[in-house]
């Protein structure tokens, strides 16, 4: 499948046997190599072989099936669609497996629960505190993502990050509002995203019985939640292989290998060493803002990164506006266009921002400096091709472009409006995980901008390792 040689700490995981492996390693170490050539490697013994290939977002599902359809036409010459082999975000396979089941319903809308907190009634601070709604919400999707099922479980369970604050009495009342909640989808035939994987565990036999997997692989395990991974583990007949980052963890799920029954003791466990898609700078600038994560132990930012080769210096540029913020992006686009045509080739440029809401002003933005840009989200445009991609942090899971420009890191990132004390330091970790995950998405350079002040997370990186320029 691959054009070079893989490495031999990646063969011993491509050729490791067993029912559960764990794929683990820094970004661009090639995890989601190692799986795909497993996944090759399985289907060349037998074409006939059940797969199910998890990935996390549509963006990845639609990369993955085109990267693996380009592979097993070249390498095999199979085509994906004559195997059984299907390429699914959880949410996608779990809304099949209902709809198969006639079980399906469908999700909330953005604000349901809000609309159903208003109507809520109590003198707990829960309740008359508006600045409470979002972190019940948030606490009802953690229940149910670890898959709790009833009060005694929840009352007495250990909490990291968020909710460490939940006295007795917060607890019961959070499972009141977690039972209303519950009638009131029910009234309505909905399910909160939360619920999809719970359905599906409630039925696994079912779903055992009426459909069959072979091997499940997941990429990007580290933000699954405990049911989903539970769930994915009971359908896996012969094996499940798990690639997974906790460096790169940039949702709230909160699971063990242990409390999901992945086995990934002694052999189990295969960890990646080297890099091999960002430069020896731009890993070098990303780990210096890493290391300032106050969850992660050093051994989680490893530094074996010896293999990867030098190149450019990385840019962190400041401007006085958003105007002058996106002129200086385009000047850089067409300076990194102008070299790379003098080297003879066309570079693919993705522009990362936080908020997805401004992808549209920012493509015309740079549409009137005369540079044409494809927004890349959901199913909509494609990181394979090269030009100018606009498209969210998030929606950069797992991908990655010659260039990155990350936009718009001034000191309103991340913002910190409406949180509870208790969430604060968990919000700023999840948000510079974000931002290691975007700059770790580049090949040959990283460039991160902003109007006015920075944002903390550019106070956090080592300074000698970037070059400066204000515009
Ligand atoms: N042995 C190798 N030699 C050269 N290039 C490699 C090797 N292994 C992987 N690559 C390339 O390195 C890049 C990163 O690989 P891959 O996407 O598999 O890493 P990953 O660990 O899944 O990354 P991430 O966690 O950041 O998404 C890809 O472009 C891949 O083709």
């Amino acid at each position: 499948m691959v054009k070079y040689i893989l490495t031999p700490t990646q063969m011993d995981a491509v050729n490791a046997k067993g029912e559960h492996i764990l794929v683990k390693g820094i970004p661009g170490s090639g995890k989601t190599t190692v799986l795909l050539t497993k996944l090759q490697n399985i289907v060349e013994e037998d074409t006939t072989a059940n797969i199910l290939f998890i990935t996390f977002n549509n963006t990845l599902q639609k990369y993955i099936k085109e990267s693996l359809q380009n592979d097993l036409e070249e390498e095999l010459q199979i085509e994906l669609d004559k195997l059984n082999v299907e390429v699914y975000t959880y949410h996608k396979w779990a809304a099949k497996m209902l709809h198969k089941l006639r079980m399906y319903k469908d999700p909330v809308e953005k604000d349901t629960f809000s609309t159903f907190f208003k109507e809520l009634k109590g003198t707990h601070r829960f309740y008359t505190d508006k600045k409470y709604q979002s972190f019940v919400e948030e606490e009802i999707a953690w229940i149910k993502e670890k898959g709790i099922k009833t009060f005694d479980e929840y009352k007495d369970i250990r909490r990291t990050g968020r909710g460490t604050a939940l006295q007795a009495n917060d607890r019961k009342i959070v499972y009141t509002i977690l039972e209303a909640w519950n009638s009131y989808l029910n009234a309505k035939s909905l399910y909160m995203w939360q619920d999809y994987a719970n359905v599906v565990n409630d039925n696994i036999n079912l779903v055992n019985k009426n459909f069959k997997y072979d091997y499940i692989f997941i990429d990007e395990a580290q933000d699954l939640s405990q049911i989903q991974l539970i769930t994915l583990r009971k359908v896996a007949r012969k094996g499940i292989v798990v690639a997974a980052d906790l460096g790169q963890k940039i949702y709230k799920t909160d699971f063990t290998w242990l409390s999901v029954g992945i086995k990934v003791q002694g052999g189990r466990t295969k960890k990646l060493s080297g890099a091999f898609r960002s430069t020896k700078e731009i890993m070098d600038l990303a780990n210096s803002l890493l290391k300032h994560d106050s969850t992660l132990n050093p051994e989680d930012i490893e530094q074996e990164y010896d293999a990867e080769e030098s190149g450019l210096i990385p840019g962190v540029l400041n401007a006085d506006s958003y105007k002058f913020e996106t002129e200086l992006v385009a000047k850089l686009i067409k300076d990194i266009q102008a070299q790379t045509k003098a080297d003879g080739w066309e570079p693919t440029i993705g522009v990362l921002l936080f908020e997805s809401h401004r992808l549209d002003g920012w493509r015309k933005s740079l549409y009137y400096s005369n540079i044409q840009s494809e927004i890349i989200r959901d199913q909509y445009g494609s990181a394979l091709t090269t030009g100018v991609k606009l498209l969210t942090m998030h929606g950069a899971k797992g991908l990655e472009f010659d260039y990155v420009i990350i936009s718009g890191l001034n000191d309103r990132f991340p913002s910190l409006r409406n949180r509870l004390e208790d969430e604060i330091t968990h919000t700023i970790d999840i948000n510079r995980r974000l931002l290691y995950v975007s700059m770790t998405r580049a090949k040959e350079n990283v460039y991160l901008t902003y109007k006015g002040k920075p944002s903390r997370y550019i106070e956090e990186l080592d300074k000698n390792l970037y070059r400066f320029e204000v515009q």
